[in-house]
């Protein structure tokens, strides 16, 4: 409460009641009504939308949900709306899991397209079954006075309820966005693939988005029932509706906490007050009002007001007081790995991966000892990244086992999120950086796994990017950084997870000559520190100097494997992958 973004927004927001007390006048409070529940309804949408990246056009049916379960269950059981409305949000709630689980697998505009197929199924239900709905003709809502049944001739009381809801919905949206969750699902709108090797469930961070979003959404629309006493399909459900409550937030800005409530504050007074004074002529009056607003916005400012000028007016926040930042917290103690040197870690058998009727990896049965530095080398197109996505569960092989080997026991987990979970940190060959966190909040995504509080998480990143080399750009965006630093900060965000095992997919590619030495002494220090690697490395030199052990592949088949001194006098390996000029050079 007692930083200035806290206590600002808590005076701006107050306004929102404040105005409409002063001027005392009806249709004043109804125009204000209306920006706190469209500001809601944008603000819930918008954890979905925005923080997920997920574009729903069907968000309008948890409203629907919300509104009917709400008058049915006056009219029927004669309970209070206060009950009522989360009876509406239980079961958006079920509605969302259902919808969302096979939907999150849709990307881009198949899933908003699946949204606005469920919306519309949905109304047609409504419709259909009029016995319980009153069908197109709608349905009254039964109007008893009073707070109990949240009717009221003082039209102001319908505006604390709104605002109290408005309120509810950006305290959770602001939760979000500051905890685990909200980085997880900045992650996954960015990279899945990148979330998933950080031990992230996208599917499982998706639905809590929808969950919390839907039942916000619910909560608005049965208020929001009760404030228009009438309910019809066409609009409890409506698509037009969806879309305006999407492009409040795409005005304000994607994403933020206080876009979607600046995009409804901008752009339904305009339009309520076009309607309120040219009246029936003014039909269809908003729609031309928010989209011509739309436009102007995302030519000249593509991040919406919020993301174009957001981070300067914070930073004006900042200086106000109780804005200066807070002592950084003690990065805590790291996990101790235990387990006797030399064990057998991993283990695969006979993996085959075909793709048609290419076999990337064929028959590769390799073990992992404890401790060890083990190298993979081989030409391109060998299948060494196929074996790798295949034990950090990115591809399930075509035949063959995967066994992680912890405490005596042998486990294959089911996903890339599980495998992260169970020890097993990887980073890509093809960097995949969060490219709009900074340095420090993509090692948080990291670090997360094994420390759910932000500023523990934020600990650990702060060590962690000292340990790589990558103190000098923590807060830079990951976007802007040279392709060395970003080989750097895929270590530092696996390394984030306390691996058992850390799998090293040409790390060194790209790096300058002090930049390897750093990195291959770098290497060294995690083993030292008890984590055993795999490293796949077209570098010799480093690779020689660095491993225990060396796997060489060729055409998805292991050739070669033993020390590095026996693995590179191999004739088969020279002939398939180091070449004659290598072996002379080096005395061979
Ligand atoms: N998802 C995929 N679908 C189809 N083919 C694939 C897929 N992934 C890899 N391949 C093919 O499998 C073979 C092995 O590729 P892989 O990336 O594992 O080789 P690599 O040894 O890592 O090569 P490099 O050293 O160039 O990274 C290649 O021919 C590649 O084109």
């Amino acid at each position: 409460m007692a930083h200035p973004r806290v206590y600002v927004a808590l005076i701006l927001l107050s306004l929102l009641l404040i105005v409409p007390a002063l001027s005392d006048s009806a249709f004043i409070i109804h125009v204000f009504v209306t920006i706190c529940v469209f500001a809601g309804l944008s603000t819930a949408w918008n954890i979905v939308g925005g923080y997920a990246g997920q574009l729903s056009l069907g968000h309008m049916m948890f409203y629907g949900i919300g509104g009917y379960t709400t008058a049915l269950l006056i009219q029927h059981l004669g309970l209070s709306p206060w009950i009522g409305m989360w009876a509406g949000a239980a079961l958006s709630a079920v509605v969302a899991v259902c919808i969302g689980y096979p939907c999150f697998r849709l990307r881009g505009p198949f899933f908003s397209l699946a949204t606005i197929a469920f919306l519309e199924v949905i109304r047609l239900l409504a419709i259909h079954f009029h016995g319980v709905t009153g069908g197109s003709a709608g349905l009254i809502v039964p109007l008893k006075l009073g707070w109990a049944w949240m009717i009221f001739q003082d039209k102001f009381n319908y505006l604390i309820i709104a605002f109290g809801l408005l309120l509810l919905t950006l305290v959770v949206s602001y939760a979000i966005r500051n905890a685990r969750l909200g980085y997880y699902l900045t992650a996954v709108r960015e990279r899945e693939d990148a979330a998933s090797a950080a031990g992230i469930s996208p599917t499982r961070v998706k639905l809590k988005a929808v969950v919390i979003s839907a039942v916000l959404t619910s909560l608005i629309g049965s208020f929001h029932a009760m404030y228009t006493t009438f309910l019809e399909p066409a609009t409890m459900f409506s698509l037009s509706t969806s879309i305006e409550v999407a492009m409040f937030a795409l005005i304000g800005g994607l994403g933020t906490v206080v876009g979607p409530l600046l995009g409804t504050v901008l752009v339904v007074p305009i339009a309520e007050l076009a309607r309120g004074w040219l009246g029936a002529s003014a039909n269809g009056l908003h729609g031309f009002v928010y989209g011509t607003v739309l436009v102007l916005i995302t030519l000249t400012l593509p991040g919406g007001l919020v993301g174009t000028y957001g981070a300067r007016v914070g930073r004006w926040i900042d200086r106000l007081p109780g804005g200066q930042p807070r002592p950084e917290q003690e990065a805590p103690a790291l996990r101790q790995i235990t387990g006797t040197p030399g064990e057998t870690m991993l283990e695969t058998k006979n993996l085959v991966m075909r793709f048609g009727g290419l076999t990337a990896t064929d028959d590769v049965s390799m073990m992992l000892k404890r401790g060890e530095i083990l190298g993979i080398i081989g030409p391109n197109g060998a299948g060494k990244t196929t074996l790798f996505n295949q034990i950090s569960g990115f591809l399930q092989p075509s035949s063959g086992s995967i066994a992680i080997v912890s405490g005596g026991k042998a486990t294959t987990p089911a996903s890339p999120d599980a495998f992260a979970r169970a020890g097993i940190g990887r980073t890509f060959q093809i960097v995949q950086p969060f490219g709009k966190l900074t340095v420090i909040e993509n090692i948080m995504i990291g670090a997360f796994m094994r420390h759910p509080d932000v500023a523990s998480a934020r600990a650990v990143a702060l060590r962690v990017s000292s340990l790589v080399g990558l103190q000098h750009v923590r807060e830079v965006e990951a976007r802007n950084l040279p392709i060395g630093d970003l080989k750097r900060l895929e270590v530092a965000r696996t390394l984030a997870t306390e691996p058992d095992i850390l799998l090293l997919d040409e790390v060194m590619a790209g790096q300058s000559q002090t930049d390897t030495q750093t990195m291959v002494a770098l290497i060294r220090a995690i083993r030292d520190a008890g984590v055993t690697v795999i490293a796949i490395e077209h570098n010799m030199q480093a690779i020689m100097s660095l491993s225990d052990r060396i796997i060489v592949i060729d055409s998805g088949k292991v050739i070669a494997q033993g020390d590095p001194q026996s693995v590179v006098r191999d004739r088969r390996v020279i002939e398939a992958y180091l070449g004659e000029d290598f072996a002379n050079a080096q005395g061979l």
